[in-house]
């Protein structure tokens, strides 16, 4: 039997990196950049107004007073629009919208609020401070300037930076277009009528969603039936759109084990014992003439799953260029103690949780069984028993792995 440590390291050395492609900016959100972005103009482009109000020469409004306001003539308006800069002389004042150009000559903005807010003159209340009220160009970022490297991932605040800068696409790693497919006899589709010795489908949605969660594009297919000749006929049809594969069944030692027997002899699938519950059947290799990788993981829901996040979640993350490969795990007390099966590694369902004094407690939610799949609803997170260990006391401190994206 392999140890998890062993299987993650044969599988992290199968997959690649996919190659970068430009993508557009909102396609790009969750990537990972491929290139160094430097600003390309200044942020602000230009001196504007920082408040509603009135453009003047400061010079001109020294010593205004409630009691005692300066009368400006005011002779035009400068709304947040395209069109030339303006020219104020001396002696004069301008109503200027907040973003709109600063006038040439103006170095205040007298918000309206000190004002009588007049159209033909205005009668300004309180004396500005030097440079009130304008946002000067380059203040916030000058052109030349680096915003984001290689290798930081695109969230909301980077796409408003990019967007802010008027960039239109941005070379990243693209997002893993991810095959997922059920096999299994027994399986319906959800909304179909069960009749005896069937179940539904769970864990191609469960996979899916878990593809679309990491930040990958999930193609659902729906369930193949033990036969070896459909199964190979879907996962030839599928190959082209996919950058993985992922199955679920038909691993273990049945007689009735398609998956295996299907792949014994193509491509280069090795089927292995994994020292770990759940999980412990597992398979993965390259097929096709583009070498795409496969996962071929356990039917029982739980293993496949806990499969995803053990091996095929590091994987998603390597090809979309996100490090570390492996997400950190985290430390948790746990409330209460469970048994656990030495020689194996075992990934226990738990809810996680931080208390008010900030200490972070994991309690079980479930049983050790696979099949289990309510538990999984109710766990978001996964503790790790070392192989090792064959009781949990309450109390004891366990890495965790967060199972939230
Ligand atoms: N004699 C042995 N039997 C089994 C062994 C073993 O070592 N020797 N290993 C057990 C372990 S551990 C696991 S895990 C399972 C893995 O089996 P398969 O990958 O071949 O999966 P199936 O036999 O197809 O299904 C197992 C179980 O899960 C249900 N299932 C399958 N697909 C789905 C799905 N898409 N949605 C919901 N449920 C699904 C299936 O009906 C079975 O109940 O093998 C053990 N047996
Ligand atoms: O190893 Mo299986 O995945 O426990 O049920």
């Amino acid at each position: 039997m392999r140890t998890v440590d062993e299987h993650l390291a044969t599988v992290l050395a199968g997959i690649r990196e996919l190659p970068p492609i430009e993508q557009r900016l909102l396609d790009a959100h969750g990537c990972t950049l491929c290139e160094d972005v430097v600003a390309n103009l200044d942020l602000p482009a230009f001196d504007n107004a920082a408040m509603d109000g009135y453009a003047v020469h400061r010079a001109d409004v020294i010593g205004a007073r409630p009691n005692r306001p300066v009368v400006l003539p005011v002779v035009g308006d400068v709304p947040a629009e395209e069109g030339p800069v303006q020219v104020l002389p001396a002696g004069l004042a301008m109503r200027i919208m907040t973003g709109a150009p600063i006038p040439s000559g103006a170095d205040t903005v007298i918000p309206v609020e000190w004002t009588d807010g007049g159209i033909a003159k205005v009668a300004i209340q309180r004396e500005p401070g030097p440079n009130t009220f304008i946002r000067r160009r380059g203040e916030d970022v000058r052109a030349g300037e680096p915003i984001a490297w290689a290798g930081t991932r695109l969230d909301a605040r980077k796409v408003a930076v990019l967007a802010a800068l008027g960039r239109e696409a941005v070379v990243v790693r693209p997002r893993p277009r991810v095959v997922v497919l059920s096999t299994g006899s027994e399986l319906r589709e959800p909304g179909q009528p069960l009749s005896e010795g069937t179940i539904y489908d769970a864990n191609s949605f469960a996979l899916a969603a878990a593809v679309r969660e990491a930040g990958g594009i999930p193609y659902r297919v729906g369930v193949v039936p033990d036969d070896e000749q459909r199964f190979l006929r879907v996962l030839e049809e599928q190959l082209v759109r996919a950058d993985l594969v992922i199955t679920s069944g038909g691993v273990s030692v049945g007689a009735y084990d398609t998956v295996k027997l299907a792949l014994q002899h193509l491509g280069t699938v090795e089927f292995t014992k994994v020292a770990m519950q759940p999980g412990m059947p597992q398979g993965f290799g390259v097929i096709g003439d583009d070498e795409t990788p496969i996962f071929t993981l356990p039917g029982n829901p739980v293993s496949a799953f806990v499969s995803f996040h053990v091996f095929v979640l590091p994987a998603l993350r390597k090809m979309m260029g996100v490090t570390p490969y492996v997400r950190p795990t985290v430390r948790a007390t746990t409330t209460a103690g469970w048994r656990s099966s030495v020689g194996r590694r075992q990934y226990a369902r738990m809810a996680y949780t931080v208390a008010p004094d900030g200490s972070a407690l994991v309690r079980p939610v479930s049983g050790a069984g696979s099949h289990l799949v309510t538990g999984l609803g109710r766990a978001n997170a996964l503790a790790i028993v070392p192989e090792d260990v064959g009781e949990v006391p309450a109390g004891a401190t366990l890495e965790v792995m967060l199972l939230d994206p």
